[in-house]
C-alpha cells in the first residue's frame, strides 16, 4: 500500500509583492523566513546534525541564485548559531512551486507574491531543479570564473537529461540518482573551503586514474564573500553494487560463526596467530580455513589490494602540495597529541555523565575505561615524531567497511568526507596511510562483535567462548590483509615504516579510531557502546 503523505499542518501564507526573482533582497521577508520558518524546519530535517545541541538563531551568510534562462532557484547557506557557542554551516536550495502537487514533500512556507501563490519548498524534490543542476554541470565551461561554479571533468561525457529519483538511503547529505548512471550528491553541512570528498574524489579518479572509487564527473561549488571555494555539490558516476562490505561482512561473520556448531570446531582447539603477524594464505592453517572458508580470505586480499592501491595513488604526488607527501615533524606531534587530549577528554567525561544509562558488560567495561584512564592518556602522549620514518599522506580519513561498496568480486571506495567530528582543516592534515588501516582493523573488530551480540543465542555457546573463537578469527583477518597491504605498498614505495614503526603507528592509531567511536555510539546508538569499550580494552590488554 501507498504510503499516506503527511500534510504539514499549515499556517496563513507569508503575504508580499515582491517577486521570486526578488524574494531573496527583501529583508523583510528574510528576517521572518529566518526565525519564524525555518527554526523549526531544520530542526526537523534528516539531514540536520545538530539536534544534540540547542539551537539559538539562524542567519543567512549567503544566497546565490541556481538559474538557467528564466528558471531561478536560491541556494541558501544558513549560519545556525548555538547555545553552546559555536556555529554550523547548511545548505538548503528552495523553490516557490504554484502547483500543490509539486509541494507534497519537504514544504516549508505558503506564500503569496503580488498575484501568485503556492510554496516555498526544499528544491532537490522537484525535478526541473535536478535537471538543471545536471545540465549546468553537464555544459559547463571548461573554466567557469564566475561566483557560482558549474564544473565538468574533462572524462565525463554526458548523455541528455532523462530522469532522476532520490538515492533513498539514511544519509547525511541528499543524493540523487540521474539516468541510473550518475549520483549528484548535495552536502548538506557545509564548510568553508573545498569539500575533501570533492578534492579526494578528483584527485584520485581523474588525475590519478584510480578505478576503485566512482569516477568524478563534476561539481557544483561557490567563490563565498572570503573568496575561498566552497563545494556544494558532487556528481560521480553510479557504481553498480550489491551493498556495502559491512552488511557483507556480517553475513558471512554469521554463516562463520554458525560453523562452529555446524562443523563441531573445539575453539579452545584452534590455532592462534598474534596479532600484526603477516600472513598469506598458505599460512594460515588448516583448521581454520575449514572453519571460515578460502573464500573470505581471498576477499580480504582483494579490498587489501584495492586500499594500498588508492594509497599509492595519494602518496604519488609531487606537484600539487594539497597531495604531496610529507614526512613526521614537531608540529604534527604537537597538533596529534593537543586533538587526542581533548577527544579523550570529550569521552571521559561522556561516559562519566551517562554510566546511568549502561548496564551489564558495558557498564563493567565502561569503569574499567575510567579506571584505566591515566594509563590510556599516557598511550596517546607517548608519540615521538623522531623515532618515526614513514611517510604522512593525504587519507581517507573515516575508512569503515560502510564506506566500501562490493560490486561481484571487487570493492569500491566512497566518501572521503573524513571523520564528522574533525574541523574541515583537520580533516586535510597529511596522516600515515596506517590511519586507514586501523579504521578498517577497527570495522573487522567492530564487524565481530557485532555479529555475535546480535546473533549470541543462535550460536549455543557461552559468550567468553564467541568471544574467543571472535579475537582469533580477526587475527587472522588481519594478518592476511596486512600481507597484501604491505607487499603492495613497499613495491611501489611507499615509506610506511619498519616492523616496530607500523606496530606502534597501528596501536596508536586504532586505540585513537576505538576513542573516537566511543563518543560517536554514546551519541547516535548507546547500545553500541559496548564494541568500542571492548575495542579499547582488547588493545590496552594486548601489551599486558
Ligand atoms: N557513486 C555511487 N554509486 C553507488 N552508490 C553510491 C554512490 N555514492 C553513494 N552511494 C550510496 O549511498 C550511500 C551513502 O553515500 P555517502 O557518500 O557515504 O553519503 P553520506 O556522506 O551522505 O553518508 C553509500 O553507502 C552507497 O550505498
Ligand atoms: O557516517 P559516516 O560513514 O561518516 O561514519 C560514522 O558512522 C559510522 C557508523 O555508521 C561509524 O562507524 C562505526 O560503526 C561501523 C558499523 O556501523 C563500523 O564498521 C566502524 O568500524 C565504526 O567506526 C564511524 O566511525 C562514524 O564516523
Amino acid at each position: 500500500m501507498a504510503k499516506k503523505t503527511e500534510t504539514p499542518v499549515e499556517s496563513a501564507p507569508y503575504k508580499c509583492d515582491v517577486p521570486w526573482e526578488q524574494l531573496m533582497d527583501d529583508a523583510a521577508f528574510v528576517k521572518v523566513f529566518l526565525s519564524d520558518v525555518l527554526q523549526d524546519y531544520v530542526n526537523k530535517q534528516r539531514w540536520y546534525g545538530g539536534k544534540a545541541s540547542t539551537m539559538k538563531y539562524i542567519e543567512l551568510q549567503e544566497y546565490f541564485r541556481i538559474q538557467q534562462r528564466e528558471e531561478v532557484y536560491y541556494g541558501l547557506l544558513l549560519e545556525v548559531n548555538f547555545e553552546e557557542a559555536f556555529y554550523q554551516h547548511y545548505f538548503l536550495p528552495i523553490a516557490f512551486v504554484s502547483d500543490e502537487s509539486l509541494a507534497e514533500k519537504d514544504r516549508i512556507l505558503p506564500i503569496t507574491m503580488g498575484d501568485q501563490q503556492g510554496w516555498i519548498i526544499d528544491a532537490v524534490n522537484l525535478e526541473s531543479f535536478r535537471r538543471l543542476v545536471y545540465e549546468r554541470i553537464a555544459s559547463a565551461e571548461p573554466n567557469d570564473t564566475t561566483r557560482v561554479r558549474y564544473h565538468k571533468s574533462t572524462l565525463f561525457e554526458p548523455g541528455g537529461y532523462e530522469d532522476s529519483k532520490f538515492m533513498g538511503l539514511e544519509q547525511s547529505n541528499t543524493s540523487i540518482i540521474i539516468n541510473g548512471k550518475s549520483v549528484i550528491k548535495f552536502f548538506r553541512r557545509i564548510y568553508a573551503d573545498k569539500n575533501p570528498d570533492y578534492e579526494m574524489s578528483r584527485f584520485l579518479s581523474e588525475r590519478k586514474g584510480y578505478k576503485n572509487t566512482p569516477a568524478y564527473q563534476g561539481s557544483l561549488s561557490i567563490k563565498d564573500t572570503d573568496n575561498v571555494d566552497v563545494t556544494i555539490a558532487l556528481m560521480q558516476e553510479l557504481v553498480p553494487n550489491e551493498g556495502d562490505a559491512w552488511e557483507y561482512t556480517l553475513k558471512e561473520l554469521h554463516k562463520i560463526f554458525a560453523n562452529l556448531e555446524y562443523k563441531r570446531i573445539n575453539i579452545d582447539r584452534l590455532p592462534e596467530t598474534r596479532l600484526f603477524t603477516r600472513l598469506s594464505i598458505r599460512d594460515v592453517p588448516p583448521e581454520i580455513i575449514d572453519w571460515a572458508g578460502l573464500s573470505i580470505f581471498l576477499k580480504l586480499q582483494k579490498l587489501a589490494q584495492r586500499t594500498a592501491e588508492m594509497h599509492i595513488a595519494l602518496g604519488s604526488e609531487f606537484e600539487d602540495t594539497a597531495f604531496v607527501p610529507n614526512h613526521f615533524n614537531g608540529d604534527y606531534e604537537v597538533w596529534l597529541k593537543n586533538r587526542m587530549l581533548y577527544m579523550f577528554q570529550n569521552r571521559l567525561n561522556i561516559v562519566e555523565n551517562n554510566m546511568g544509562r549502561l548496564k551489564g558488560l558495558s557498564l563493567e567495561l565502561a569503569r574499567e575505561f575510567l579506571e584505566r584512564k591515566n594509563e590510556i592518556r599516557k598511550r596517546f602522549v607517548n608519540f615521538d615524531w623522531t623515532k618515526l620514518k614513514g611517510e604522512r599522506l593525504r587519507v581517507h580519513g573515516d575508512y569503515h567497511l560502510g564506506q566500501i561498496l562490493v560490486n561481484g568480486d571487487d570493492f569500491y571506495i566512497l566518501d572521503f568526507e573524513g571523520e564528522p567530528e574533525s574541523t574541515i582543516r583537520d580533516r586535510k592534515v597529511k596522516q600515515p596511510p596506517l590511519k586507514d588501516i586501523a579504521g578498517i582493523f577497527r570495522s573487522f573488530h567492530y564487524a565481530v562483535y557485532a555479529t555475535i551480540f546480535n546473533h549470541q543465542k543462535d550460536y549455543n555457546k557461552p559468550l567468553e567462548k564467541l568471544f574467543k573463537a571472535g579475537e582469533i578469527l580477526y587475527r587472522y583477518f588481519i594478518g592476511v590483509f596486512l600481507e597484501t597491504y604491505i607487499e603492495l605498498i613497499q613495491k611501489h614505495n611507499i615509506n610506511i615504516g619498519y616492523s616496530v614503526e607500523r606496530i606502534f603507528l597501528l596501536k596508536y592509531c586504532m586505540l585513537e579510531k576505538a576513542v573516537y567511536e566511543l563518543g560517536y555510539e554514546m551519541n547516535s546508538r548507546p547500545d553500541w557502546a559496548v564494541i568500542p569499550l571492548e575495542g579499547i580494552r582488547s588493545i590496552i590488554e594486548e601489551d599486558h
